[in-house]
């Protein structure tokens, strides 16, 4: 976030570019965008790459090598762009609810469902 202990050139805005990077590539060359070639394919594909890209993440994750878990990081995020975009999710959407969950503890919200049955 720009201003918090994390400020600089890579900060979480870079999200929003990169889905603004591919919801314009919706209708562009396939031969020239490999996420107009993803979008073209439709959601079912996208959601399988991001698949590949969880199961590539988690493997990095158990290996243990850091760097190789941010790369692989990447890559599923990108791939998750690419799946809103495809589904017609709005990134602010995902942000919104994000931000509606800021200060609920995870225990609190999982005690809550249970005591609504
Ligand atoms: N962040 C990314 C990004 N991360 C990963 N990838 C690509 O995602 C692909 C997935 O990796 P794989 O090993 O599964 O590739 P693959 O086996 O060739 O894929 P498939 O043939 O199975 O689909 C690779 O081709 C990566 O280059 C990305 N492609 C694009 N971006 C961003 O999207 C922007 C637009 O890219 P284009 O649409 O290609 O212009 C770029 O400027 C970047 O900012």
């Amino acid at each position: 976030m720009a201003g918090g202990s994390n400020a600089g050139a890579s900060d979480s805005h870079v999200l929003d570019r990169l889905a603004a990077t591919v919801a314009a590539r919706r209708g562009a060359d396939p031969s020239t965008s490999y996420t107009a070639k993803l979008l073209a394919a439709g959601p079912a594909k996208a959601a399988q790459k991001l698949g590949e890209e969880a199961v590539e993440t988690v493997i990095e994750a158990v290996r243990g090598d850091p760097a190789k878990l941010a790369a692989e990081s990447a890559d599923l995020l990108y791939h998750l762009t690419v799946l809103w975009a495809a589904a017609g999710v709005e990134p602010a959407t995902v942000w919104a609810e994000l931000e509606r969950r800021e200060g609920t503890s995870g225990l609190a919200e999982k005690a809550a469902r249970k005591t609504q049955g």
